[in-house]
């Protein structure tokens, strides 16, 4: 499937239950290679980025078998040391087997991911930190290796300049298995590090303060494998909050924890979208009005850079002036065009974009040039008049599982 077709104007009414979290599941996966057995992962989406994961893994000797939602993962007994480029490419995240390949075998070769369309999206961090541990890398043909001194890599202070959710994550990965005790000052406090640090925990790794900004781990010896269910997706929760808002209809979205979607759902109601915690779920219900509101990415618990481009989507229908401001990622506002495209009226300086609103949106043939780009695109078309034809959809496929499904028995009128 490369494109998707929408038919506007449908308030979207029911339920839509959110899938396990994209971006808590590739570190946790990547971390299955640290014990000496078998895990069993639940609540795994079937996300084009969890299978390029998956076979990175297989790449590096592990065993991983799919039973619906749950997968089982053997890690091998001496795990290959290598992910090459062909991985990479497709998915940045694949760079987050270096912290426990260093672990496990005291070597790993990854090729360097590349930028992509929201930024540069250097890994300098992550390698600052392995280096703190004790790693010796290197540069050269396009990739990274990194290796360990002789007896393994050893507990450390680490500071970091920004609050990385990916070299946050190598790094506790790496120091799980460190002589002595490493402390991560500046880390990142997304959900996600610390459903990672709870897997890890639950394998019997010491990790301590995960979700605040200093983490505390001591090393042991060996970790063993568990049983694990995997946190619910924050940004597809929040992304079906706004296609309920968008459509003026009335969702529930369930497995969420409200506490995840604490930063979007403040916007949504300072918007003046009645949002509200049901027994089962949020239950949404749109307006036909809503107030612009001024929105800055930040590092959790701010408002999350991937919630961005649907926020903008919605805020296209927002009477008055709204102004987006990205410090996350440098680029991040590839769909500004394509909303253009549908009538939206919006204008961008440098990290800020400028919504006037409200406008009528018309369907057009858009492209998707990321994966959440996409998703505002297809949000837009939901309350368009006429058709919009999104195409591109493969980056929509690494982050919405059953997308199109879902929001058909929310009522939708999506076909491919
Ligand atoms: C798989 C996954 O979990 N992806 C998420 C993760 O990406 P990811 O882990 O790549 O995001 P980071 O938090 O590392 O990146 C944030 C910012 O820091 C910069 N940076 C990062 C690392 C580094 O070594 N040097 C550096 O300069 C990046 O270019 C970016 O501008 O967090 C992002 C920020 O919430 C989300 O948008 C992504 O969906
Ligand atoms: C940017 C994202 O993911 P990744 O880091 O995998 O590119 C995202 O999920 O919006």
């Amino acid at each position: 499937m490369e494109k998707l077709f929408i038919r506007g104007g449908r308030p979207l009414h029911g339920k839509v239950r959110v899938s396990g979290s994209k971006n808590a599941v590739l570190p946790i996966i990547a971390a299955c290679l640290l014990p000496t057995s078998p895990c069993t992962l639940e609540d795994i989406p079937g996300l084009a980025d969890v299978h390029t994961i998956c076979l990175v893994l297989q790449h590096l000797g592990a065993r991983v078998e799919r039973k619906g939602t749950t997968l089982v993962i053997h890690p091998p007994e001496k795990p290959s040391t290598e992910a090459p480029y062909e991985f990479v490419r497709q998915m940045r995240a694949s760079f987050l087997v270096m912290g426990p390949l260093l672990a496990r075998a005291g070597l790993a070769a990854i090729s360097l991911p590349g930028g992509c369309a929201i930024g540069s999206r250097p890994v300098d961090l992550h390698l600052k930190g392995l280096q703190m541990l004790g790693a010796r890398i290197e540069h050269g043909y396009g990739s990274i290796r990194a290796r360990a001194e002789k007896g393994g890599l050893r507990g450390n202070r680490i500071y970091l300049d920004f609050p990385s959710v990916g070299a946050t994550e190598n790094i506790i990965m790496a120091a799980v298995l460190a002589r002595g005790q490493t402390l991560i000052e500046n880390a990142a406090e997304e959900p996600e590090v610390v459903d990672l640090a709870n897997f890890l925990c639950a394998m019997g790794a010491k990790i301590k303060g995960a979700g605040t900004k200093v983490i505390k781990i001591t090393g042991v010896k060996e970790l063993h494998g568990v049983t694990h269910t995997v946190i619910p997706d924050r940004i597809e929760a929040g992304t079906y909050l706004v296609a309920g808002a968008i459509t003026g209809g009335n969702v529930l979205v369930e497995n969420v924890i409200a506490n995840h979607v604490k930063p979007v759902l403040a916007k949504l109601l300072e918007m003046g979208v009645t949002v509200y915690e049901e027994n089962d779920g949020l239950r949404v219900i749109g307006q036909q009005e809503y107030t612009a509101v001024d929105v800055k990415t930040m590092p959790y618990p701010g408002f999350p850079t991937d919630m961005q481009p649907q926020m903008m989507a919605l805020l296209t229908r927002a009477r008055g002036t709204a102004i987006i401001t990205e410090t996350v990622f440098e680029n991040r506002f590839m769909h500004v065009s394509e909303l253009r495209r549908m009538g939206a009226r919006i204008k961008t300086v440098g990290r800020n974009a400028v919504i006037q609103g409200p406008v009528h949106l018309s369907g057009a043939p858009v492209k998707a040039t990321d994966l959440r780009a996409g998703a505002a695109l297809v949000l837009a078309g939901l309350c368009a008049e006429g058709v919009t034809e999104v195409s591109n959809v493969h980056h929509i496929q690494r982050g919405y599982e059953h997308l199109m499904d879902k929001l058909r028995n929310l009522g939708a009128a999506i076909w491919a």
